[in-house]
């Protein structure tokens, strides 16, 4: 573990980090190690969990907000085993009371797990002056989760391995967005045995990931009708298969005027891509009324990864 020599510790650190969205989700077959190989196009959206860090007897985790009565109060809450990932590597005890303000929906695959553990790592880190370099907090996030990496990077980027490899991707502009949440969640590994299933009949050789090239081209033109048809997520049909009324909620957001959903991630929260911001409005007002889901809101992308937000 590299540390600056001038190290300062602060008295409480609150840290922002925003939910992700895959713009394409391309699964291969099931490896070894209960893994796939994934090639995605992940986009941090202005939807935040805020998780704040400060000095304690000893650790402690507490959640309020959306979801909160479903996440771990203990050890396994993931932003607690961020914190005592990074106080092991730095030979400390972690005395750290965690607060997380939740916004993003628990188990709605807009990785909000995922979220609170990168914004614990780079609380701790600047509670306790480490100043640890990108690649060192990185690697400790891909032990955390696949996802994780992605909540400490932000932007737009594309994802591989098992989606803990990241390369930035320039995409021009912002996009608008309407989030559908879903009345109940879905488990992320659960999906994943769904999508296995769907593909019995199939071998191996049959499923053949693409780079999504026409995508990554259509980002960096910036125009939202471009991108649209060019979404795809190959764990919808295992999303819709477990939670199928998420079809009505697909056509409902289409028909209300997005260019396009999509099931995000492993789901069940469902996305649409809008011409521009008025349109986002229209079309997440008219989805409020169709009752097609517990809540309705409105986000912006590409923003910016994990990010202190008080000293
Ligand atoms: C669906 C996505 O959100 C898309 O970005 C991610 O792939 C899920 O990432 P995550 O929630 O951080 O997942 P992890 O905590 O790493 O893994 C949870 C479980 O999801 C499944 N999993 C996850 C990632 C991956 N590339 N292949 C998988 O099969 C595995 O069953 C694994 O045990
Ligand atoms: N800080 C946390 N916030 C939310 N869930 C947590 C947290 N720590 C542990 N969990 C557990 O992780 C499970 C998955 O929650 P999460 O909200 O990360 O799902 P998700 O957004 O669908 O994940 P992903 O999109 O990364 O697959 C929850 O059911 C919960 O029990």
């Amino acid at each position: 573990m590299s540390r600056a020599s001038l190290s300062v510790v602060s008295d409480a650190v609150t840290v922002r980090v925003p939910a992700k969205v895959n713009l394409y989700l391309g699964v291969g077959p099931l490896r070894d190690d209960g893994y796939h190989d994934l090639v995605t196009v992940f986009q941090a959206l202005s939807l935040y969990d805020d998780v704040r860090l400060s000095p304690a007897t000893e650790l402690r985790v507490a959640t309020t907000g959306e979801g909160a009565t479903d996440v771990p109060a203990d050890g396994t809450n993931l932003a607690a085993l961020a914190v005592t990932e990074v106080a092991r590597r730095a030979g400390r005890t972690p005395k750290v009371a965690i607060d997380v303000t939740k916004r993003i929906p628990v188990a709605g695959g807009m990785a909000g797990g995922s979220a609170d553990a990168a914004g614990a790592l780079v609380g701790a880190d600047k509670l306790w002056g480490l100043e640890l370099e990108r690649p060192e907090l990185s690697e400790i996030a891909a032990g955390l989760g696949s996802d994780v990496p992605f909540a400490l990077h932000g932007g737009t980027a594309l994802g591989t391995g098992r989606g803990e490899q990241l390369m930035p991707i320039l995409a021009r502009g912002q996009f608008h967005w309407v989030l559908a949440m879903s009345k109940s969640g879905l488990s992320t590994p659960a999906v994943y045995r769904e999508l296995d299933r769907l593909r019995e009949s199939r071998s191996d050789s049959d499923i053949v990931v693409e780079r999504p090239d026409a995508l990554m081209a259509a980002l960096t033109s910036g125009d939202p009708s471009v991108v649209a048809p060019l979404l795809r997520n190959d764990l919808q049909p295992a999303a819709l298969s477990l939670q199928p009324a998420l079809r009505r909620t697909l056509r409902a957001g289409v028909d209300a005027g997005a260019l396009n959903g999509i099931v995000s991630g492993s789901g069940p929260t469902c996305v649409f891509l809008c011409a521009d911001e008025a349109s986002a409005v229209d079309v997440a007002a008219e989805l409020s009324g169709a009752g097609v889901a517990r809540a309705v809101r409105t986000a912006n992308g590409p923003v910016p990864g994990a990010r202190v937000v008080t000293e």
